[in-house]
């Protein structure tokens, strides 16, 4: 059992690319918290990248889904749950296109359960009652896609209104509001952070960048989608979790902030530094970039993401420290090793 003298904050996702990056940042730099990590395991969760903080006294894994009510009301009651940092979602838009229910019931009635879970718990405590939260937060992972799709100029900003396209983006956007919602009308202590696209470690292969990675090493087609000039703003995984652990400790309540790495590339470019890379790590007689294949474009797809982050960098003083030649030169190294080696 955990240290009573220990806060107990509940980590959901935890077992996913960002959650899993997250967790033994976040165990290492604060000693006096505990952490239950509550994550349904679905096929985009690997609790092999928690390897390293396994067995730790401090650190609890649940295999559970954050829509039943019933185990979630059991893990704020067992183990006095003081804080939220809700990463669980369904995250990928081919397969929102594909198959939009799941993301609906996850990332909208989950994040719904967790949180009026969280506020009921939290209200009939007894230091709620005479003094409030008293920093029992929900913090809620979301994404720069709720704003939809920016031209060739201009920038997200807080206040950039939510147009989201895609049913992933849609239901993130759907549960901003209910989090929202939550700090209007009940004056919970809530705070969101939406992020750019993130790469690094751990990330699951579905993704642009691991997708070119393995595509290349197997020798196989690497697809990119409609005229690969869609725009991303990359923003390096262990950047973002200072920017949330930085929100989640002294973010303004009922605030939102974006975070993103002021990186512009575009696929085509993605591609061209990803291939250039393995040429010389891993060369074999032709260049990787031959392998690249313009397949038809995704549904709906956005063109452009690119976040103006001076909320988050002016009031919490975060910055994004990784640059983008030495962040995708590690991620790529990371990939060699799960790839070729493991
Ligand atoms: C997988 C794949 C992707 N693409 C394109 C589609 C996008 O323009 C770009 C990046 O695609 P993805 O890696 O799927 O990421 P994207 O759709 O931008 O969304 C990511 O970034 C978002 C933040 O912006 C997160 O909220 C999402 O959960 C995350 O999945 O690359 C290809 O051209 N070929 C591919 O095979």
């Amino acid at each position: 059992m955990f240290s009573k003298q220990n806060k107990t904050i509940l980590i959901t996702g935890g077992a996913g690319f960002i959650g899993s990056n997250f967790i033994p940042y976040f165990l290492e730099k604060y000693p006096s918290y505990n952490i239950v990590n509550l994550d349904v395991l679905t096929y985009a969760g690997d609790l092999s990248n928690l390897g390293e903080i396994e067995g730790l006294t401090r650190y609890k894994f649940i295999k559970g889904d954050i829509c039943n009510r019933e185990l979630v009301e059991f893990i704020f009651s067992e183990y006095d749950i003081r804080g939220v940092i809700h990463f669980a979602a369904e995250s990928h838009v081919d397969n929102s296109i594909k198959n939009p229910g799941v993301f609906i019931e996850t990332n909208v009635n989950g994040t719904f359960t967790l949180l009026d879970a969280a506020y009921k718990y939290w209200m009939e405590k007894p230091f709620y009652v005479k003094t409030g939260y008293q920093g029992c937060r929900f913090h809620h992972i979301s994404t720069d896609e709720v704003y939809g799709t920016l031209g060739q100029t201009g920038l997200f900003r807080e206040d950039t209104p939510y147009a989201p396209n895609s049913p992933y983006s849609a239901s993130k956007a759907s549960s901003d509001m209910i989090v929202r919602s939550y700090h209007e009308t009940y004056g919970m202590d809530t705070v969101i952070t939406n992020c750019s696209n993130n790469y690094g470690p751990k990330q699951h292969d579905e993704k642009l960048i691991p997708t070119i990675i393995r595509n290349a090493l197997n020798g196989t087609a690497i697809p990119i989608y409609g005229d690969g000039q869609n725009i991303r703003d990359w923003l390096y995984v262990l950047d973002h979790c200072n920017g949330i652990d930085l929100a989640y400790h002294n973010g303004r309540s009922g605030e939102s902030y974006n975070i993103g790495g002021r990186n512009e590339r575009t696929n085509l470019q993605i591609v061209d530094k990803v291939c250039s890379l393995l040429d010389q790590k891993v060369p074999r007689e032709k260049r990787y970039k031959d392998l690249l294949m313009m397949v038809e474009d995704r549904a709906g797809h956005d063109r452009r993401y690119a976040i103006d982050a001076s909320k988050i960098e002016k009031e919490l003083g975060w910055k994004a420290d990784e640059n983008f030649e030495s962040g995708i030169e590690k991620t790529v190294e990371w990939y060699l090793e799960k790839y070729i080696v493991r």
